[in-house]
């Protein structure tokens, strides 16, 4: 279960490396093959950094509030080898579609064996097996890999071995990878997941347009760009975010597991999905009872809601997630005197001016205070620069307990200015998106933003419940240290007068 519990955590949007990092291409010629061509509409592009000049709505799954493709799935699934299951898809109140518990279900009961030869992985078969060759001869990495399948696969509909499983899929996964920028803009303000989505969308349309240059344009009998562009690869990408799962027990392999991705998270179990080498299936073993008509649940992780909206496109109510944390920005000043001395040392170890730290209702880390003490200490601490920055980075190994009670007060108002800097924009938000959105037109419209505004609503409701945390802890913390300094100088004082 140790493995296990490995699984979800690092699944949905693990790092994937973009192409740039691969071996130079090399290309081999092949015949043209023929495509299952089937007409796409054209639609408005959905984010203005995208370069592709088609933009087109995808075909392929259903809505994700709709059970309309789940008995063909379920069907399939029996029949292709999933052994009869105590649970079935269901409507359900948390993640619209779920597994819901048939029987009673025990605590520590293994549920699922979903076999290794119903997921996709980067070895699956493809339809067309040309172009997973010449992908493969190119060294395309799992992510993007997995990606291209996917929409090669679903183009085959029927022909495909995995059409009731992509017709299962939701046609739009719900990830900020499906807000456009101006939404990002105006939602995320205050969030530092702006940045990450914004990193994120870029990446994928990075990734995109390396594919297409280097592999698409050189066989576009195999990869014609009204199947494969910028939309399909949104999408696929969108899927992989929020359903691929990392394998511990199979070396870290990343695969798409039908079935098991039909299990909701909550922030209130630990049961993660895993391959069991013995019963060579994907597994997963409950840790609390279910009762017929429950939805059963995993983890997909110890993950921040922000980082939960950022893949999954979903934010837990708030005060639930006990591992929700907010990404608090620290900056070093420009005006102090050793800016470019303490820029140097924080280089040094790959830390930037500018750095964010994550804080949770707990507590900060180390590093943080780490960085406050470079950034408040005078020029005389300068031989303590380089060794305040390798605190300040969590690569640094050798940990130890950072002390520097000369300029703490210091550090402690800056971590605290730096709080309520952050908190009034959370503020300006808040306050500000009870009177957003009249500029919508359509009843569609309508409904997609008031949907994103609520989750940016809820999301930055909960990271600023962590800042007011932290402002109180910080308040209490310089009062303490104040009033301990005014009772040493009253102390002084009276043995002053005491000695005249
Ligand atoms: C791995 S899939 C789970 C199955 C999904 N509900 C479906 O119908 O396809 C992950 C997606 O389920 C939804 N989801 C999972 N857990 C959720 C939760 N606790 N609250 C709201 N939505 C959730 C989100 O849309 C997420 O992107």
């Amino acid at each position: 279960m140790a493995e296990a519990t490995r699984l979800f955590h690092t699944t949905l949007i693990p790092s994937f490396n973009p192409l740039h990092k691969t071996k130079p291409y090399t290309y081999s010629h092949s015949p043209p093959i023929i495509f299952h061509k089937r007409p796409i509409n054209c639609s408005v592009s959905t984010s203005d950094t995208t370069k592709a000049t088609v933009t087109q709505k995808v075909p392929w799954g259903c809505d994700i509030d709709s059970l309309e493709n789940a008995s063909a799935l379920q069907k399939w699934l029996s029949e292709s080898g999933l052994p009869p299951q105590k649970m079935a898809i269901q409507r359900v109140e948390v993640g619209e579609r779920g597994l819901v518990a048939l029987k009673n279900i025990r605590k520590g009961e293994n549920l699922l064996f979903v076999p290794p030869s119903l997921c996709i992985t980067a070895d699956s078969e493809w339809s067309c097996t040309e172009a997973g060759e010449v992908l493969k001869q190119n060294s395309v990495p799992d992510w993007p890999l997995i990606a291209t399948y996917l929409i090669s696969e679903a183009n085959f509909m029927e022909s495909s071995r995995w059409s009731n499983y992509i017709s299962a899929l939701p046609r739009q996964p719900y990830s900020l990878l499906y807000w456009r920028r101006e939404e990002l803009d105006r939602y995320l303000e205050a969030s530092q997941i702006r940045e990450r989505a914004i990193e994120r969308v870029t990446n994928v349309i990075g990734t995109y347009n390396d594919l297409r240059l280097r592999i698409f344009s050189k066989y576009p009998h195999l990869f014609p760009e009204e199947v494969f562009n910028i939309e399909t690869f949104k999408w696929s990408f969108g899927i992989l975010f929020s359903r691929l799962v990392r394998l511990p027990s199979m070396d870290g392999r990343v695969a798409l597991v039908p079935w098991a991705d039909m299990l909701n998270h909550s922030c209130e179990v630990e049961t993660f999905l895993d391959y069991d080498k013995s019963s060579k299936g994907v597994v997963c073993t409950t840790d609390r009872p279910y009762q017929p008509g429950e939805q059963v649940f995993i983890s997909y992780g110890k993950k921040s809601n922000g980082e939960l909206l950022l893949s999954y496109g979903f934010v837990p109510k708030e005060g639930t997630n006990p591992s929700d944390s907010v990404e608090l920005s620290l900056s070093l000043k420009k005006s102090d005197k050793c800016y470019k001395e303490k820029l140097e040392a924080l280089r040094k170890y790959e830390l930037s001016g500018s750095q964010c730290f994550p804080i949770q209702i707990t507590g900060w880390p180390m590093e943080l205070m780490a960085y406050a003490f470079l950034a408040v200490s005078p020029p005389s601490m300068s031989r303590q620069f380089e060794e305040m920055a390798a605190a300040a980075s969590n690569k640094n190994t050798a940990k130890k307990d950072l002390r520097y009670p000369e300029i703490e007060e210091q550090a402690l108002q800056f971590i605290l200015d730096c709080c309520e800097s952050s908190i009034s924009k959370y503020n300006r938000f808040l306050q500000a998106s009870g009177s957003m959105d009249l500029d919508v037109t359509s009843p569609k419209q309508l409904n997609r933003r008031l949907f994103l505004k609520q989750l940016a609503v809820d999301l930055c409701t909960s990271e600023r419940r962590i800042l007011f945390r932290a402002q109180y802890i910080l308040r209490r913390r310089l009062r303490d240290i104040r009033s301990g300094e005014l009772r040493a100088l009253s102390l002084f004082d009276g043995l002053r007068k005491l000695f005249k």
